[in-house]
């Protein structure tokens, strides 16, 4: 790993670990608060990741620490992408640089990469069951002076799973300490009633009972969250204080860079920036390709313009899905219901049950969390929800957390719930067309992060005939069977081979229903076949189209690219494809060998 060769300040330079914190006094704090901001400011401008979060929580990060024992007492950072300087202070200074990059650290705290990282996160809203579970654990083991500490945020303790984590740490004795850290945002401003409770708290207007004091927590708050010596003053109370508590404090995102204060939604993360000015580096989109998410939200726009059936939902992800547009355009047919995936399921369940249009949009690796209730609530009663799952296959930078690698696998095996990956823009458009028509059945739609390949891409809609496969290229040796913008590649190998004859390809853009006319002749004819999926191998497209061989009697050898049954690292994409064994290169040399 590269070390940093930035020239640390008088303070930052000495901190090798949270103990080099407690010699020092309030103004040393304060000092290392400013030189901890500027070093997340100068490695992300260059090196990019989650910027706004982290600024938010510096002096909270440098708090916590100081007055807690960690790692003998437990820190978890719910989401964790606001723990830059939490791995800064716990003796990855020198490598945050690699923070993110492929071999360097991850961009959340994981277990294996320090002993400060008490829980590995990344979705969202776990931070309060695995405390509690620590907790527990330690009263079971006779460990009643260690503490326990949860810092999760505004919009992820509204998630489901944090109010279960709540309800039942609540009628414990468990020696925890919740600290909600209130920005007012998610990604996106943060949304619901327990949002507009937490405003009512802060600006001192809440008529009600406090919310956590029913739940039987010990409450204080709400304390600014910036303010050094209140939060080490209250923290050290804390620490003496029995059973579940929670502190509620009031951060601001973005903090202490200007730009990130004022539009803190998209320094939530930022890309690249100038660390003095704040300035964003923005590529000249326009000489690009879209956004496959903006393929999603311009052409949903586009539709529900026509067809009033037509609602979006996201769970919290307005701009990284891109349904803001319609948000923008039609907010009364668009609902952004916060971290809440698998209400967002079944509330697209229950608007199909009267026959609006849904097209439901959940991150590939967030909708794991809705499994039963695309099983129970949507594909059980067969309506006809659309799901569309962006961030499908390897995301890249973000790492095994957030790769939508499985989706194929755990949706292939339900009933009725068709399943499609367009090539490019012009297929997803039209089977969001397709699908808005009218479905008999609920259809995901999954596809990637980032740009697609068309730039002309805004062309009319058609309506696509359901299972159908396409032939892009005939050959007579050779076939691959690829589904998903992945295939495009396919057409750049055969361009570099000595023998483009020898190789067909096929597009099976329906993973399910597969076009079985189209495979039984390919099967038939093809000595050698190959698959390719940007998803898991064990239970993908490749698995579907052996089971189809084998059903109909036909046993020849189909190797499949896919996944395997590693997690992936984190990294640019490129370099996980080669990592994954599903990159150009790996499919090249083994068509070659019966070349
Ligand atoms: C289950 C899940 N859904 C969605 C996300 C995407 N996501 C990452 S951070 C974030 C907002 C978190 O807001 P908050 O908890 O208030 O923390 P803050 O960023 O304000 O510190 C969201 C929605 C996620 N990580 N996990
Ligand atoms: C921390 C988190 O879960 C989100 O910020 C996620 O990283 C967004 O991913 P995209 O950048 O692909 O929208
Ligand atoms: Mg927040």
């Amino acid at each position: 790993m590269s070390h940093y060769t930035h020239s640390l300040k008088s303070i930052l330079e000495h901190i090798n670990s949270p103990k080099d914190l407690k010699p020092l006094n309030q103004e040393n704090l304060r000092q290392l608060a400013t030189e901890l901001r500027e070093f997340i400011i100068d490695i992300v401008s260059v090196k990019e990741g989650h910027l706004g979060a982290s600024l938010g929580v510096v002096e909270l990060t440098i708090a916590l620490h100081y007055v807690f024992n960690t790692p003998i007492d437990k820190l978890i950072w719910d989401v964790g992408h606001q723990a830059y300087g939490h791995k800064i202070l716990t003796g990855r200074k020198d490598i945050f640089d690699t923070n993110r990059q492929f071999g360097g650290i991850s961009g959340f705290p994981k277990m294996k990469e320090s002993d400060f990282d008490a829980f590995g996160t990344g979705h969202s809203s776990t931070s309060i069951s695995a405390l509690l579970g620590m907790a527990l654990a330690a009263q079971l083991q006779g460990k009643p002076e260690r503490q326990h500490i949860a810092v999760i945020g505004d919009a992820s303790i509204a998630s489901g799973m944090a109010f279960e984590g709540l309800n039942h740490a609540g009628e414990t004795k468990a020696n925890m300490l919740i600290v909600l850290n209130d920005n007012a945002m998610g990604i996106d401003p943060s949304v619901g009633a327990l949002k507009k409770y937490l405003t009512n708290v802060k600006t001192g207007s809440a008529k009600e009972e406090n919310i956590f004091e029913c739940l039987n927590f010990h409450y204080t708050g709400p304390v600014d969250g910036h303010d050094l010596p209140s939060l080490i003053k209250e923290l050290e109370i804390l620490k003496h204080v029995d059973g579940p508590k929670l502190l509620h404090v009031i951060t601001t995102k973005g903090k202490g860079l200007q730009k990130a204060e004022e539009n803190q939604v998209t320094y939530h993360a930022p890309g690249k920036f100038n660390k003095q000015t704040g300035e964003l580096q923005r590529k000249n989109a326009a000489l690009e390709p879209p956004k496959f998410q903006d393929v999603f939200g311009k052409t949903i726009v586009e539709l529900a313009l026509k067809n009033e059936k037509i609602v979006g939902i996201t769970p919290a992800m307005p701009t990284g899905s891109s349904l803001k547009y319609m948000m923008a355009t039609i907010p009364e047919r668009a609902y952004d219901v916060g971290i809440a995936e698998q209400h967002a399921v079944t509330l697209a369940a229950g608007m199909a049950t009267d026959g609006m249009v849904v097209f439901c949009n959940i991150y590939s690796t967030f909708l794991q969390r809705a499994y039963d209730q695309v099983i129970h609530d949507v594909a059980l009663q067969n309506l006809p929800v659309i799901f569309c799952l962006d961030r499908a296959g390897l995301v890249g930078e973000d790492g095994p957390t957030h790769h939508g690698v499985y989706d194929i696998s755990y949706l292939r095996c339900i009933p009725n719930l068709a399943i499609f990956s367009p090539l490019n823009e012009e297929e997803l458009r039209n089977i969001m067309y397709t699908a808005q028509l009218g479905l008999d059945h609920p259809i995901a739609i999954r596809y990637p992060r980032g740009r697609g390949k068309m730039l002309n891409w805004q062309l009319p809609m058609k309506k696509l005939p359901i299972g159908k496969a396409v032939v892009v290229k005939k050959g007579h040796k050779i076939a691959i069977l690829s589904t998903g913008p992945i295939g495009n590649m396919i057409s750049e190998m055969i361009e570099e081979l000595n023998q483009p004859d020898a190789i067909a390809h096929y597009n099976f853009p329906f993973i399910k229903p597969l076009d079985n006319k189209l495979l039984k002749e390919i099967l038939s004819k093809f000595e050698h076949i190959i698959t390719l999926e940007d998803g898991a191998a064990i239970g993908g497209f490749g698995s579907a189209v052996l089971e189809f061989a084998n059903n109909i009697g036909i046993h020849k050898i189909i190797k499949i690219f896919g996944v395997p049954d590693f997690y992936i690292t984190h990294g640019a994409t490129e370099k996980l494809y080669k990592e994954a064994g599903i990159d150009k290169m790996s499919v090249k040399q083994y068509v070659q060998q019966f070349l």
